[in-house]
């Protein structure tokens, strides 16, 4: 089971800190959650994430179902056992997996079929499956089974869908999780705010320990997102997690911090780590740049994370350039290292009282193109 305090509220805005509880141990919020989709952080070990401060990481429901398949991962015990992660993990419930990568069949009151995108197989999902799926996993926090409607979307298909994933939502309530498990809730409504306000409301009804902002991070304008999640986060119970699914740069998270929100997750960090992209304290720096090919400097003078403790630019271009595995490790690294430690400061700066300053300063760092 999870518990929540709050430990500090900025005075100017909606941003706190807090500190979640599970059977896994203690995440301190505001927090960034890398994205290990099928039991692995792309290209990190676990003692690599230790060491760079994570101490919640994502897993898929759909993607562990469909490879290794669930009754593997529970054959070992489950995905901590599996993959050797002694910290926290957050499991998606599948929905939104199902609705943007796979071969979508039909929907219905019942679940949804699809065709696997790796094989085609034919699956099924409901909201009683994917708890099923959840519990085999033993992830931490489990997801509730959602539709998350495609941006754009009429605005009746959004009211009619959100009364069915709030159905869904209490079909998962009722399926006895294990209770090391906590579910949270995940409000719907599109780019509506009074269809917001009514997925929050009933799912709110339904008295979940946290509770998720769905839907965004799927297209729609940045102000457009910040202007909803703001919304919907204020609806929200002070007392309880609530979690910006999908969201994403260090600009957005920072926004979403002063919004009152608590967890975040996204692809870019460790996506982008990939392709060469990285996040600095003086702007976004691409490593495979030319100029850089004699760069003595590490990737960030200000960061201390591994890669920038040991190597250098002209080094790690090199390494990408030569298609080098390691290129992806080290870049990695240290854009994780980055994300874990924006929120960290951040966290410190709620508590030191500062955070609005702290937050100004940052936003101005981030996009000077110093490098
Ligand atoms: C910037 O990264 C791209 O944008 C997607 C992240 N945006 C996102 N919004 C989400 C909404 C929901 C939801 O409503 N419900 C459930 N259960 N899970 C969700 C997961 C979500 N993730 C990444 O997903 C792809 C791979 C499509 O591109 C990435
Ligand atoms: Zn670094």
């Amino acid at each position: 089971m999870l518990s929540f305090v709050v430990d500090a509220k900025d005075k100017n805005c909606s941003a706190r800190a807090g500190t979640i509880k599970t059977t896994h141990g203690i995440i301190e919020t505001p927090i960034f959650m890398p994205v290990g989709t099928v039991g692995s952080v792309k290209t990190l070990t676990p003692d690599e994430l230790y060491e760079i401060g994570a101490t919640i990481i994502l897993g898929n429901t759909y993607h562990l179902h469909l490879r290794p398949g669930d009754d593997i991962v529970a054959h070992f015990g489950g995905l901590h056992r599996f993959m050797n992660w002694k910290r926290n993990i957050l499991t998606d419930s599948g929905g939104f997996q199902v609705f943007s990568l796979a071969d979508l069949n039909k929907i219905t009151e019942d679940g949804v079929e699809f065709k696997s995108h790796i094989d085609g197989s034919k699956h099924f999902f409901s909201p009683e499956i994917s708890m099923e799926i959840q519990k085999k996993l033993g992830s931490d926090i489990v997801m509730a089974f959602d539709e998350c409607v495609p941006y754009p979307s009429e605005k009746s298909y959004v009211a009619k869908s959100l009364e069915r994933t709030t159905r869904w939502a209490k079909r998962c309530k009722e399926y006895s999780l294990d209770y090391h498990q906590s579910l949270f809730g995940i409000v719907q409504g599109g780019v509506f705010k009074d269809l917001r306000k009514i997925s929050a409301d009933q799912l709110i009804d339904l008295d979940f320990p946290g509770y998720a902002i769905g839907g965004l991070s799927v297209g729609e304008e940045i102000p457009l997102m910040y202007e909803i999640a703001e919304y919907t986060a204020q609806l929200l119970p002070e007392e309880k997690p609530r979690y910006l699914m999908g969201v994403g740069t260090p600009e957005d998270i920072l926004n979403g911090i002063s919004f009152g929100i608590d967890m975040f997750d996204c692809v870019m960090p460790t996506r982008n780590a990939r392709n060469a992209l990285l996040f600095t304290s003086e702007g976004r720096l691409s490593i495979k740049r030319a100029d850089l090919a004699k760069s003595d400097d590490p990737i960030d003078k200000n960061c201390d994370c591994y890669t920038c403790r040991n190597f250098s630019r002209g080094y790690l271009r090199h390494l990408y350039k030569a298609g080098e595995i390691l290129a992806m490790r080290l870049n990695t690294i240290h854009n994780l290292h980055f994300y874990i430690s924006l929120v960290k400061s951040a966290r410190n700066a709620i508590i030191n009282g500062n955070f609005e300053a702290f937050k100004n300063d940052m936003l101005l760092k981030l996009n000077q193109g110093g490098n």
